[in-house]
């Protein structure tokens, strides 16, 4: 089976003349289809790491295995490629264009993709995008400015559009992070109906709700992976109660 694999990631920051080293020789997989969450205290790496094995932001040392593809060794086009084709990206700052709808947000990132070259695809591109609005309950909003819908409905917005290429996997920070409790209950159970397709998710969280859904959880702390905890699958109807209480238990013995 192919995964995402890093191994012995490093990460330095140079700021005035002093060394930080955010990442530590990081190892962790991911397999196809999984969905596991980063947690770890503030300032402990998860957002450097989120950026640097998807290729936003360029690693020190070490390698990412992307399900096949070595992605250090990738040229700058074929790096932008495989980013715009295979991974989706899901921000706190959610970066739409606010003179666009909602709608036209979404087909963006399938336009620019040699699959928006041609009228068959631009087609295709149109009809998955409708789908996909209408699988994350923004149909009827699909119209409507950046400024005209609510906070959840955005965040559906920029999952569309993470969505709108079919990745491999969806690399998401603090998704949840400027949502209401509801909201953010709806976002995370679309993010599971995603991943049950078989998209793969790597998020970031702080919200030990959020990571409860996940599969497996990391813990990241001065830059390296202390320990993780395998949840199982997220299905509807499972104990969702018990397995916040195993994470709680669990972090507060790392004392997070
Ligand atoms: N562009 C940058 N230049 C210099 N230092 C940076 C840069 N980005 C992050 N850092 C530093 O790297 C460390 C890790 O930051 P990072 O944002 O990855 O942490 P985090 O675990 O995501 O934190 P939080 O939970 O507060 O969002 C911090 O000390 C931060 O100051």
């Amino acid at each position: 089976m192919k995964e995402l694999a890093v191994t012995n990631l490093c990460k330095t920051y140079i700021v005035n003349k002093r060394q930080n080293n955010v990442l530590r020789n990081v190892n962790l997989s991911i397999h196809e289809g999984e969905m596991v969450a980063i947690m770890g205290p503030s300032g402990s790496g998860k957002t450097t790491l989120l950026y640097t094995i998807s290729g936003m932001d360029e690693a020190s040392a070490g390698s990412v295995d992307f399900f096949g593809k070595e992605l250090f060794h990738l040229k700058p086009n074929e790096m932008s490629d495989l980013r715009l084709k295979e991974m989706g990206f899901v921000f706190q700052q959610m970066y739409m264009l606010k003179n666009l709808s909602l709608y036209d947000n979404i087909i963006l990132p399938a336009y620019q993709s040699p699959e928006g070259k041609s009228k068959k695809g631009r087609l295709q591109i149109q009809q998955r995008a409708k789908m996909l609005m209408q699988k994350l309950h923004i149909a009827d909003v699909s119209d409507n400015g950046v400024n005209e819908v609510s906070g959840g409905q955005l965040q559906r917005a920029c999952i569309a559009r993470a969505l709108i290429n079919q990745p491999k996997i969806i690399f998401a920070d603090e998704p949840t992070g400027a949502l209401n409790k509801q909201n953010s209950i709806e976002v995370m159970e679309e993010l599971a109906n995603i991943n049950k397709d078989g998209t793969s998710i790597l998020l970031v969280t702080h919200d030990m709700k959020v990571a409860s859904k996940c599969e497996r959880v990391l813990y990241i702390e001065d830059g390296d992976i202390k320990e993780e905890i395998q949840l199982g699958k997220w299905q509807t109807g499972c104990d969702g109660l018990s397995r916040e209480r195993k994470l709680n238990e669990w972090l507060l013995k790392l004392g997070w």
